[in-house]
């Protein structure tokens, strides 16, 4: 894959998070579009508050944030002994992995610093604490260059036209670019997106809030649209394509997505229109055999019952599923740093996990 293009060809936007010598420092997303704010964070406790409350949001941008806060308890802890750091690290650990349950790329950060530190139990403390804070570091660096591989695999195979997209994948939803934003991105430097239809993305808007406000900012042409009219636009002939996120794609191409995705891959099939979902590897879960068994994070009524901050309903029961799954026969292919996977996608996910 040739790379012709650099992030900062591609987006003005600065990494949405980062880890500077003991702070994490990460783009404020409840705050956008009325206010950009870097916050810096200083305890892991706070980048677990700022994972559970979206601060930070989108699957490779939690599992990088997860990864900083290992980093930043490697840095911070007061620990003296190697067995009283490793206490304080599983603890970290765990505080990180209950944050949310639904994006796979939280565990996979996770788990690839503990099982390097666990490798190298051995070493001296200093050498362990250096570890961790190098591969949170790759872990962020792998992203970006994983966005911009498929930024150039998306932008070869989605038609040229009007493309339709959901929830944030962009480069606020990722360290850098976005996985569907570094796709966007490439094909609006080469002339082939026409338009952008942006779902708003009930009940957290982070269509409206964060897509609009990022797409916009870097010059894209786009429509913002309610989730209740994606329909009728399609009807009308006027998506060539829809084009989605991941936070947990399973060994048979099931793959679960912001609530609102089946909705969207139905109507596609309805009218014909390519649907893909772009992820990096960090975003496939070949433990799972399908869609069935990927836990759904439900959250609060006040998401639902709100809307910017306003209440919208009496305090009544409310069901808020965070995410929903769509079955791999409504997928045309999965945009991944390794290429376009297209069904079978049993086997040819397989496949892609034999290529190193
Ligand atoms: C590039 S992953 C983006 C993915 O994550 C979002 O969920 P949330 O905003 O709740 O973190 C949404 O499902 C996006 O498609």
């Amino acid at each position: 894959m040739e790379l012709k293009y650099k992030p900062e060809e591609l987006t003005r936007l600065p990494r949405s998070v980062i880890y500077e010598s003991g702070k994490v420092k990460l783009i404020d997303q409840r705050l956008l579009p009325r206010e950009f704010k870097v916050i810096e964070l200083t305890t892991v406790d706070e980048v677990a508050r700022a994972i559970v409350t979206m601060q930070v949001r989108g699957a490779p941008a939690i599992g990088a944030a997860a990864a900083f806060g290992l980093a930043l308890y490697a840095e911070t802890t007061k620990a003296k002994t190697k067995d009283e750091f490793m206490d304080g690290f599983y603890a970290a650990y765990d505080k990180l992995k209950n944050t949310r349950p639904t994006a796979v790329n939280l565990f996979w950060a996770l788990n690839r610093v503990k099982k390097l530190v666990e490798e190298h139990r051995e070493d001296s403390l200093d050498e362990i604490k250096h570890l961790i804070v190098e591969e949170a570091q790759k872990i962020a660096d792998e992203d970006v260059e994983a966005n911009l591989r498929m930024g150039h695999y998306g932008a070869e195979v989605l038609p040229e036209g009007n493309v339709l997209t959901h929830c944030n994948a962009g480069s606020l939803a990722t360290v850098h670019l976005g996985t569907v934003g570094a796709v966007l991105r490439v094909m609006h430097k080469e002339g082939t997106l026409k338009l952008l239809w942006v779902d708003e993305t009930r009940p957290v808007l982070q269509g409206a809030r964060l897509s609009a406000w990022e797409y916009h900012y870097d010059g894209i042409p786009l429509k913002l649209i309610s989730d209740n009219m994606a329909g009728f636009v399609m009807q009308q002939g006027k998506v060539d394509a829809i084009i989605v996120g991941a936070d947990r794609i399973v060994a048979n191409g099931d793959f679960a997505n912001k609530i609102g995705t089946y909705t969207l891959a139905v109507l596609a099939k309805e009218h014909g229109i390519p649907f893909f979902t772009v992820a990096p590897l960090s975003t496939i879960d070949m433990s799972l055999k399908s869609g069935k068994e990927i836990p759904i994070e439900e959250r609060s009524k006040e998401e639902v019952l709100t809307c910017g901050g306003c209440r919208i309903a009496p305090d009544v029961d409310v069901y808020n599923p965070a995410f929903d799954v769509t079955p791999h026969k409504y997928l045309t292919g999965i945009i991944t740093d390794r290429g376009v996977v297209y069904p079978p996608f049993e086997r040819n996910l397989k496949r892609l996990f034999k290529r190193e």
